[in-house]
Protein backbone atom coordinates (compact mmCIF):
# COMPACT_ATOMS: atom_id res chain seq x y z
CA UNK A 1 0.00 0.00 0.00
CA UNK A 2 1.29 3.29 -1.25
CA UNK A 3 1.21 5.96 1.63
CA UNK A 4 2.18 9.47 1.36
CA UNK A 5 5.19 10.20 3.14
CA UNK A 6 5.57 13.21 5.89
CA UNK A 7 8.09 15.66 5.49
CA UNK A 8 10.91 15.26 8.12
CA UNK A 9 9.58 19.19 9.73
CA UNK A 10 5.96 17.30 9.58
CA UNK A 11 6.68 14.23 11.19
CA UNK A 12 8.74 16.96 13.76
CA UNK A 13 5.59 19.01 14.31
CA UNK A 14 3.22 15.31 14.77
CA UNK A 15 5.94 14.06 17.63
CA UNK A 16 5.53 18.09 19.54
CA UNK A 17 1.72 17.31 19.06
CA UNK A 18 1.72 14.15 20.23
CA UNK A 19 4.20 14.86 23.19
CA UNK A 20 1.89 17.98 24.41
CA UNK A 21 -1.40 15.70 25.01
CA UNK A 22 0.70 12.81 27.50
CA UNK A 23 -0.09 12.88 30.59
CA UNK A 24 2.43 13.60 33.27
CA UNK A 25 3.67 10.50 34.65
CA UNK A 26 2.61 9.85 38.03
CA UNK A 27 5.10 7.80 40.13
CA UNK A 28 7.78 9.73 41.26
CA UNK A 29 10.90 8.92 44.23
CA UNK A 30 12.91 10.62 46.56
CA UNK A 31 16.81 10.61 45.40
CA UNK A 32 19.99 11.50 46.66
CA UNK A 33 20.86 14.33 45.69
CA UNK A 34 24.32 13.01 44.19
CA UNK A 35 22.25 9.72 42.06
CA UNK A 36 20.15 12.29 40.19
CA UNK A 37 22.08 13.68 37.62
CA UNK A 38 20.09 12.92 34.13
CA UNK A 39 16.61 12.67 36.25
CA UNK A 40 14.19 14.44 35.65
CA UNK A 41 12.88 16.63 38.54
CA UNK A 42 9.29 16.19 39.93
CA UNK A 43 8.98 19.28 42.36
CA UNK A 44 9.95 23.16 42.04
CA UNK A 45 13.24 24.18 43.68
CA UNK A 46 12.82 27.29 44.95
CA UNK A 47 15.61 29.89 46.97
CA UNK A 48 15.42 29.14 50.52
CA UNK A 49 17.12 32.71 50.74
CA UNK A 50 18.28 35.68 49.60
CA UNK A 51 21.19 34.59 47.06
CA UNK A 52 23.72 35.98 48.23
CA UNK A 53 22.55 36.11 51.07
CA UNK A 54 24.56 39.41 52.06
CA UNK A 55 26.25 41.50 49.32
CA UNK A 56 29.61 39.38 48.06
CA UNK A 57 32.98 40.39 47.06
CA UNK A 58 34.11 39.10 43.91
CA UNK A 59 37.94 39.85 44.56
CA UNK A 60 40.56 39.37 46.86
CA UNK A 61 41.00 43.31 47.64
CA UNK A 62 39.94 46.41 49.53
CA UNK A 63 36.13 47.14 50.37
CA UNK A 64 35.86 50.69 50.07
CA UNK A 65 33.42 53.60 49.58
CA UNK A 66 34.09 54.18 45.43
CA UNK A 67 34.07 58.28 46.02
CA UNK A 68 36.40 57.75 48.96
CA UNK A 69 38.80 55.48 46.76
CA UNK A 70 38.37 57.70 43.84
CA UNK A 71 39.97 60.57 45.57
CA UNK A 72 43.05 58.43 46.05
CA UNK A 73 43.48 59.79 49.60
CA UNK A 74 45.11 56.93 51.81
CA UNK A 75 41.87 55.35 53.38
CA UNK A 76 42.35 53.71 56.74
CA UNK A 77 42.41 49.85 57.14
CA UNK A 78 39.81 49.42 59.86
CA UNK A 79 39.65 45.45 59.89
CA UNK A 80 39.67 42.16 57.73
CA UNK A 81 37.21 40.02 56.52
CA UNK A 82 37.74 36.63 55.42
CA UNK A 83 34.69 34.34 53.22
CA UNK A 84 32.99 32.85 56.30
CA UNK A 85 33.10 36.35 58.50
CA UNK A 86 30.77 39.42 59.17
CA UNK A 87 33.02 42.60 59.35
CA UNK A 88 33.05 43.12 63.56
CA UNK A 89 31.94 46.63 62.79
CA UNK A 90 30.06 49.21 60.94
CA UNK A 91 32.19 50.73 58.14
CA UNK A 92 32.70 54.73 58.40
CA UNK A 93 33.28 56.84 55.63
CA UNK A 94 36.88 56.90 54.91
CA UNK A 95 37.74 53.39 55.76
CA UNK A 96 38.42 50.51 53.78
CA UNK A 97 38.46 47.12 54.91
CA UNK A 98 40.65 43.89 53.36
CA UNK A 99 38.13 41.86 51.98
CA UNK A 100 38.38 38.13 50.34
CA UNK A 101 36.49 36.65 47.47
CA UNK A 102 33.37 35.78 48.43
CA UNK A 103 33.44 37.70 51.89
CA UNK A 104 30.25 39.77 52.78
CA UNK A 105 30.86 43.35 51.83
CA UNK A 106 30.79 45.46 55.28
CA UNK A 107 27.57 47.51 55.42
CA UNK A 108 28.43 51.71 54.46
CA UNK A 109 30.95 50.28 52.04
CA UNK A 110 29.73 50.39 48.35
CA UNK A 111 32.93 48.70 46.04
CA UNK A 112 35.89 46.74 46.21
CA UNK A 113 39.36 47.50 44.45
CA UNK A 114 41.25 44.49 43.82
CA UNK A 115 44.75 44.00 45.56
CA UNK A 116 46.22 44.24 42.64
CA UNK A 117 45.39 47.51 41.89
CA UNK A 118 46.12 49.21 46.07
CA UNK A 119 49.40 50.65 47.40
CA UNK A 120 49.69 49.79 51.00
CA UNK A 121 51.43 52.42 53.64
CA UNK A 122 51.31 51.42 56.94
CA UNK A 123 47.69 50.88 58.10
CA UNK A 124 46.53 52.72 54.68
CA UNK A 125 45.63 51.71 51.72
CA UNK A 126 44.55 53.41 48.09
CA UNK A 127 43.80 52.91 44.97
CA UNK A 128 46.76 53.56 42.51
CA UNK A 129 46.01 55.98 40.21
CA UNK A 130 44.44 56.63 37.40
CA UNK A 131 42.22 54.05 38.01
CA UNK A 132 38.74 54.63 38.72
CA UNK A 133 36.01 52.64 40.68
CA UNK A 134 32.25 52.79 39.91
CA UNK A 135 29.65 52.15 42.99
CA UNK A 136 28.81 48.36 42.94
CA UNK A 137 32.10 47.22 41.29
CA UNK A 138 33.27 44.00 42.17
CA UNK A 139 30.07 43.39 44.26
CA UNK A 140 27.36 41.03 43.65
CA UNK A 141 24.31 42.81 45.69
CA UNK A 142 22.48 40.81 47.98
CA UNK A 143 19.16 38.46 46.89
CA UNK A 144 20.91 39.70 43.29
CA UNK A 145 21.10 36.00 41.73
CA UNK A 146 17.70 35.03 43.20
CA UNK A 147 15.14 36.10 46.19
CA UNK A 148 13.18 33.60 48.86
CA UNK A 149 11.49 31.76 47.95
CA UNK A 150 11.61 32.45 44.19
CA UNK A 151 11.69 29.37 41.59
CA UNK A 152 14.91 28.36 40.47
CA UNK A 153 14.65 25.52 39.08
CA UNK A 154 10.88 23.96 37.57
CA UNK A 155 9.30 21.10 37.64
CA UNK A 156 10.39 18.72 34.58
CA UNK A 157 13.81 19.85 34.35
CA UNK A 158 16.36 17.06 33.00
CA UNK A 159 19.20 17.24 35.78
CA UNK A 160 22.32 18.44 34.55
CA UNK A 161 25.40 19.67 37.12
CA UNK A 162 24.18 23.09 37.21
CA UNK A 163 20.82 21.97 38.77
CA UNK A 164 22.45 19.84 41.16
CA UNK A 165 24.66 22.71 41.81
CA UNK A 166 21.91 24.65 42.52
CA UNK A 167 19.91 22.45 44.13
CA UNK A 168 22.99 21.96 46.96
CA UNK A 169 22.89 25.81 47.71
CA UNK A 170 19.20 25.76 48.07
CA UNK A 171 19.72 23.18 50.43
CA UNK A 172 18.16 20.22 49.13
CA UNK A 173 20.17 16.89 49.98
CA UNK A 174 17.31 14.89 47.96
CA UNK A 175 15.37 15.49 45.40
CA UNK A 176 11.47 13.88 44.45
CA UNK A 177 12.17 13.13 40.84
CA UNK A 178 10.21 11.15 38.16
CA UNK A 179 10.45 7.49 37.63
CA UNK A 180 12.24 6.41 34.86
CA UNK A 181 10.53 5.06 32.63
CA UNK A 182 10.47 1.67 30.76
CA UNK A 183 11.48 1.39 27.71
CA UNK A 184 10.91 -2.17 25.64
CA UNK A 185 13.04 -3.44 22.86
CA UNK A 186 11.98 -5.94 20.32
CA UNK A 187 14.65 -6.65 17.57
CA UNK A 188 13.40 -8.89 14.69
CA UNK A 189 15.07 -10.60 11.99
CA UNK A 190 15.76 -14.08 11.08
CA UNK A 191 19.06 -13.16 10.52
CA UNK A 192 20.00 -12.22 13.92
CA UNK A 193 21.99 -14.02 16.24
CA UNK A 194 23.22 -12.95 20.13
CA UNK A 195 26.21 -11.01 20.49
CA UNK A 196 28.23 -13.65 22.11
CA UNK A 197 27.42 -16.47 19.53
CA UNK A 198 29.73 -17.16 16.62
CA UNK A 199 27.05 -16.10 13.38
CA UNK A 200 26.95 -18.16 10.22
CA UNK A 201 28.03 -16.34 6.97
CA UNK A 202 24.25 -15.00 6.29
CA UNK A 203 23.74 -14.20 10.22
CA UNK A 204 24.45 -10.65 11.71
CA UNK A 205 25.03 -10.40 15.43
CA UNK A 206 21.85 -8.16 16.84
CA UNK A 207 23.90 -4.70 17.30
CA UNK A 208 20.51 -3.02 17.50
CA UNK A 209 19.73 -4.03 20.86
CA UNK A 210 22.44 -2.69 22.73
CA UNK A 211 22.73 0.04 20.97
CA UNK A 212 18.99 1.39 21.46
CA UNK A 213 20.34 0.00 25.47
CA UNK A 214 22.32 2.45 25.29
CA UNK A 215 20.45 5.38 23.80
CA UNK A 216 17.66 5.18 26.34
CA UNK A 217 19.60 4.80 29.37
CA UNK A 218 21.36 8.32 27.57
CA UNK A 219 17.94 9.75 26.93
CA UNK A 220 16.56 8.91 30.93
CA UNK A 221 14.87 5.52 30.45
CA UNK A 222 15.10 2.14 31.56
CA UNK A 223 15.80 -0.27 28.99
CA UNK A 224 14.56 -3.47 29.07
CA UNK A 225 15.49 -5.46 26.29
CA UNK A 226 13.78 -8.71 24.94
CA UNK A 227 14.25 -11.72 22.90
CA UNK A 228 15.08 -11.41 19.09
CA UNK A 229 11.61 -11.84 17.04
CA UNK A 230 11.82 -14.23 14.08
CA UNK A 231 10.33 -12.90 10.94
CA UNK A 232 7.18 -14.73 11.37
CA UNK A 233 3.15 -13.81 12.32
CA UNK A 234 3.12 -15.77 14.97
CA UNK A 235 6.27 -14.87 16.41
CA UNK A 236 5.53 -11.12 16.55
CA UNK A 237 2.20 -11.52 17.79
CA UNK A 238 3.95 -13.65 20.46
CA UNK A 239 6.59 -10.92 21.15
CA UNK A 240 4.05 -8.31 21.39
CA UNK A 241 2.01 -9.97 24.17
CA UNK A 242 5.47 -10.85 25.88
CA UNK A 243 6.11 -7.38 25.51
CA UNK A 244 2.76 -6.20 26.57
CA UNK A 245 3.04 -8.49 29.95
CA UNK A 246 6.26 -6.27 31.19
CA UNK A 247 4.09 -2.77 31.19
CA UNK A 248 6.31 -0.86 29.53
CA UNK A 249 6.06 3.04 28.70
CA UNK A 250 7.11 2.85 25.44
CA UNK A 251 7.76 0.08 22.67
CA UNK A 252 11.04 0.39 20.66
CA UNK A 253 10.43 -2.25 17.44
CA UNK A 254 13.58 -2.06 14.88
CA UNK A 255 13.32 -3.84 11.76
CA UNK A 256 10.51 -5.57 9.69
CA UNK A 257 8.69 -2.63 8.55
CA UNK A 258 9.55 -1.86 5.11
CA UNK A 259 8.19 -3.49 1.99
CA UNK A 260 10.17 -7.15 2.18
CA UNK A 261 7.84 -10.09 2.24
CA UNK A 262 8.87 -11.02 5.71
CA UNK A 263 8.20 -7.51 7.51
CA UNK A 264 5.40 -8.16 10.11
CA UNK A 265 5.79 -5.56 12.74
CA UNK A 266 3.92 -3.49 11.53
CA UNK A 267 1.03 -5.83 10.39
CA UNK A 268 1.48 -7.27 14.26
CA UNK A 269 0.86 -4.10 15.83
CA UNK A 270 -2.21 -3.24 13.68
CA UNK A 271 -3.30 -6.69 15.03
CA UNK A 272 -3.14 -5.31 18.38
CA UNK A 273 -5.28 -2.45 17.78
CA UNK A 274 -2.43 0.01 16.95
CA UNK A 275 -3.52 3.66 16.01
CA UNK A 276 -0.52 4.34 13.55
CA UNK A 277 0.31 8.67 13.79
CA UNK A 278 2.71 8.11 10.79
CA UNK A 279 4.13 5.86 8.75
CA UNK A 280 7.23 6.90 6.33
CA UNK A 281 8.74 9.99 6.35
CA UNK A 282 10.72 11.60 3.39
CA UNK A 283 14.50 11.54 5.12
CA UNK A 284 17.07 9.21 4.30
CA UNK A 285 18.23 7.19 6.26
CA UNK A 286 15.22 5.98 8.62
CA UNK A 287 12.10 6.18 5.71
CA UNK A 288 10.00 3.38 6.82
CA UNK A 289 9.85 4.64 10.15
CA UNK A 290 6.36 4.00 12.06
CA UNK A 291 5.05 5.87 15.02
CA UNK A 292 1.75 5.26 17.10
CA UNK A 293 0.68 3.79 20.35
CA UNK A 294 -1.20 0.25 20.96
CA UNK A 295 -3.34 -0.81 23.70
CA UNK A 296 -1.91 -2.75 26.76
CA UNK A 297 -4.79 -5.72 26.42
CA UNK A 298 -5.00 -5.61 30.24
CA UNK A 299 -5.15 -2.31 30.44
CA UNK A 300 -6.30 -0.68 27.48
CA UNK A 301 -3.54 2.02 28.29
CA UNK A 302 -2.28 3.30 25.10
CA UNK A 303 1.48 2.88 24.65
CA UNK A 304 3.55 4.67 22.29
CA UNK A 305 5.64 2.97 20.07
CA UNK A 306 8.11 3.58 17.34
CA UNK A 307 9.18 0.94 14.96
CA UNK A 308 12.38 1.79 13.65
CA UNK A 309 13.95 0.52 10.52
CA UNK A 310 16.26 -2.01 11.07
CA UNK A 311 19.45 -0.56 9.52
CA UNK A 312 21.50 0.66 12.73
CA UNK A 313 21.81 4.08 11.35
CA UNK A 314 18.55 4.35 10.47
CA UNK A 315 17.51 3.67 13.92
CA UNK A 316 20.09 6.18 15.70
CA UNK A 317 18.67 8.76 13.32
CA UNK A 318 14.91 7.74 14.07
CA UNK A 319 15.54 7.25 17.78
CA UNK A 320 17.23 10.80 18.12
CA UNK A 321 14.41 12.39 16.01
CA UNK A 322 11.39 10.79 17.24
CA UNK A 323 12.19 8.47 20.11
CA UNK A 324 14.23 10.65 22.21
CA UNK A 325 11.86 13.36 22.79
CA UNK A 326 9.05 10.96 23.34
CA UNK A 327 11.08 8.96 25.44
CA UNK A 328 11.98 12.46 27.73
CA UNK A 329 7.93 13.73 27.68
CA UNK A 330 7.40 10.02 29.02
CA UNK A 331 9.47 10.77 32.00
CA UNK A 332 8.50 14.01 32.47
CA UNK A 333 10.58 16.05 30.40
CA UNK A 334 8.50 18.03 27.85
CA UNK A 335 10.80 20.48 26.38
CA UNK A 336 13.13 17.63 24.97
CA UNK A 337 13.53 18.10 21.33
CA UNK A 338 16.34 16.89 19.10
CA UNK A 339 19.91 19.14 19.42
CA UNK A 340 20.92 20.90 16.52
CA UNK A 341 23.92 23.05 15.73
CA UNK A 342 25.49 25.22 13.30
CA UNK A 343 28.75 24.20 11.78
CA UNK A 344 30.59 25.18 7.96
CA UNK A 345 30.94 21.85 5.73
CA UNK A 346 34.83 21.75 5.29
CA UNK A 347 34.82 20.24 1.48
CA UNK A 348 32.48 19.97 -1.67
CA UNK A 349 29.60 17.69 -1.78
CA UNK A 350 26.73 16.97 -4.77
CA UNK A 351 24.25 15.21 -4.40
CA UNK A 352 20.73 14.26 -5.44
CA UNK A 353 17.62 16.46 -3.52
CA UNK A 354 14.35 14.79 -2.40
CA UNK A 355 14.47 14.06 1.17
CA UNK A 356 15.74 15.22 4.47
CA UNK A 357 19.15 13.59 4.84
CA UNK A 358 20.80 12.75 8.29
CA UNK A 359 24.31 11.27 7.09
CA UNK A 360 26.91 10.67 9.55
CA UNK A 361 29.25 13.31 9.70
CA UNK A 362 32.79 14.40 11.68
CA UNK A 363 32.78 17.56 13.76
CA UNK A 364 35.72 19.26 15.04
CA UNK A 365 33.33 21.10 17.49
CA UNK A 366 35.81 23.96 17.84
CA UNK A 367 35.51 27.10 17.85
CA UNK A 368 34.00 27.38 14.47
CA UNK A 369 32.87 24.20 14.08
CA UNK A 370 33.83 22.39 11.02
CA UNK A 371 31.97 19.31 9.78
CA UNK A 372 32.67 16.75 7.23
CA UNK A 373 30.92 13.67 5.34
CA UNK A 374 31.79 9.89 6.85
CA UNK A 375 32.19 8.29 3.96
CA UNK A 376 29.70 5.26 4.58
CA UNK A 377 28.03 2.44 2.57
CA UNK A 378 24.98 3.32 3.81
CA UNK A 379 22.86 2.80 6.36
CA UNK A 380 23.85 -0.55 7.43
CA UNK A 381 27.45 0.66 7.82
CA UNK A 382 28.57 0.52 11.61
CA UNK A 383 31.68 1.36 11.05
CA UNK A 384 31.76 4.51 9.31
CA UNK A 385 29.01 5.59 11.96
CA UNK A 386 31.38 4.64 14.45
CA UNK A 387 33.80 7.02 12.74
CA UNK A 388 30.87 9.97 13.46
CA UNK A 389 30.13 12.02 15.81
CA UNK A 390 27.17 13.53 14.61
CA UNK A 391 24.67 13.68 11.42
CA UNK A 392 24.93 16.25 9.23
CA UNK A 393 21.47 17.68 8.37
CA UNK A 394 20.92 18.19 4.64
CA UNK A 395 17.80 19.79 3.35
CA UNK A 396 15.71 17.96 0.67
CA UNK A 397 16.50 20.35 -1.81
CA UNK A 398 20.34 20.69 -0.92
CA UNK A 399 21.91 19.81 -3.83
CA UNK A 400 25.82 21.05 -3.08
CA UNK A 401 27.79 22.30 -0.56
CA UNK A 402 31.44 23.82 -0.57
CA UNK A 403 33.97 24.47 1.87
CA UNK A 404 32.55 27.05 4.07
CA UNK A 405 28.76 26.22 3.90
CA UNK A 406 26.47 26.72 6.69
CA UNK A 407 24.97 23.72 7.85
CA UNK A 408 23.29 22.05 10.67
CA UNK A 409 24.11 19.06 12.34
CA UNK A 410 22.60 17.01 14.83
CA UNK A 411 24.03 16.32 18.05
CA UNK A 412 24.49 12.41 18.62
CA UNK A 413 25.89 12.62 21.96
N1 LIG B 1 11.71 -2.50 -1.64
C1 LIG B 1 12.09 -1.74 -0.61
N2 LIG B 1 13.08 -2.17 0.14
C2 LIG B 1 13.49 -1.41 1.15
C3 LIG B 1 12.89 -0.18 1.43
C4 LIG B 1 11.81 0.22 0.62
O1 LIG B 1 11.22 1.30 0.81
N3 LIG B 1 11.44 -0.60 -0.39
N4 LIG B 1 13.36 0.59 2.44
C5 LIG B 1 14.75 0.40 2.77
C6 LIG B 1 15.11 1.12 3.92
S1 LIG B 1 15.27 2.80 3.72
C7 LIG B 1 15.44 0.53 5.10
S2 LIG B 1 16.06 1.45 6.39
C8 LIG B 1 15.28 -0.88 5.32
C9 LIG B 1 14.44 -1.06 6.60
O2 LIG B 1 13.94 -2.28 6.64
P1 LIG B 1 13.31 -2.95 7.89
O3 LIG B 1 13.03 -1.98 8.96
O4 LIG B 1 12.20 -3.77 7.42
O5 LIG B 1 14.50 -3.80 8.46
P2 LIG B 1 15.00 -5.23 8.02
O6 LIG B 1 14.64 -5.46 6.58
O7 LIG B 1 14.56 -6.17 8.99
O8 LIG B 1 16.54 -4.98 8.13
C10 LIG B 1 17.24 -4.03 7.38
C11 LIG B 1 18.74 -4.24 7.55
O9 LIG B 1 19.10 -4.03 8.89
C12 LIG B 1 19.70 -5.19 9.46
N5 LIG B 1 19.23 -5.34 10.83
C13 LIG B 1 17.95 -5.53 11.20
N6 LIG B 1 17.86 -5.66 12.51
C14 LIG B 1 19.10 -5.54 13.00
C15 LIG B 1 19.65 -5.61 14.31
N7 LIG B 1 18.87 -5.81 15.39
N8 LIG B 1 20.96 -5.45 14.47
C16 LIG B 1 21.76 -5.25 13.36
N9 LIG B 1 21.29 -5.17 12.11
C17 LIG B 1 19.99 -5.34 11.92
C18 LIG B 1 19.20 -6.32 8.60
O10 LIG B 1 20.03 -7.43 8.65
C19 LIG B 1 19.16 -5.66 7.24
O11 LIG B 1 20.45 -5.65 6.67
O12 LIG B 1 14.65 -1.50 4.24
C20 LIG B 1 15.12 -1.06 2.96
N10 LIG B 1 14.54 -1.85 1.95
O1 LIG C 1 16.40 4.14 6.58
MO1 LIG C 1 16.96 3.36 5.15
O2 LIG C 1 18.52 3.87 5.30
O3 LIG C 1 16.91 5.04 4.47
O4 LIG C 1 18.23 2.20 4.55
Amino acid sequence: MAETLLSYAEAAEEICRYIGQLPSPAVTEAVSLLDVAGRVLAQEIRADRDQPPFPRSTRDGFACRAADANTYQPLHVAGQVRAGEIASSKARPGEAWEIMTGAPVPDGLDAVFMVEHSERIGNTVRMREPRQIAEGENIVPAGAEARTGELVIPRGTRLEAQHIALAAQCGYPELTVFRMPVVAILSSGDELVAVAETPALSQIRNSNSPMLAALVASAGGQPLILPVVRDEEAAVDAALASAFHQHPDLLLLTGGISAGRFDFSRGGLERAGARILFAGVAMQPGKPVVVGEVPLPQSGRMVPFLALPGNPISSAATFHLFAAPVLAALGGNTAAVPRFAAAHYASEWRGKPGLTRFLPARCDFSLNPQVELVPWHGSGDLAAYARSNCLLVLPSDCEELHPGSEVSILLTA
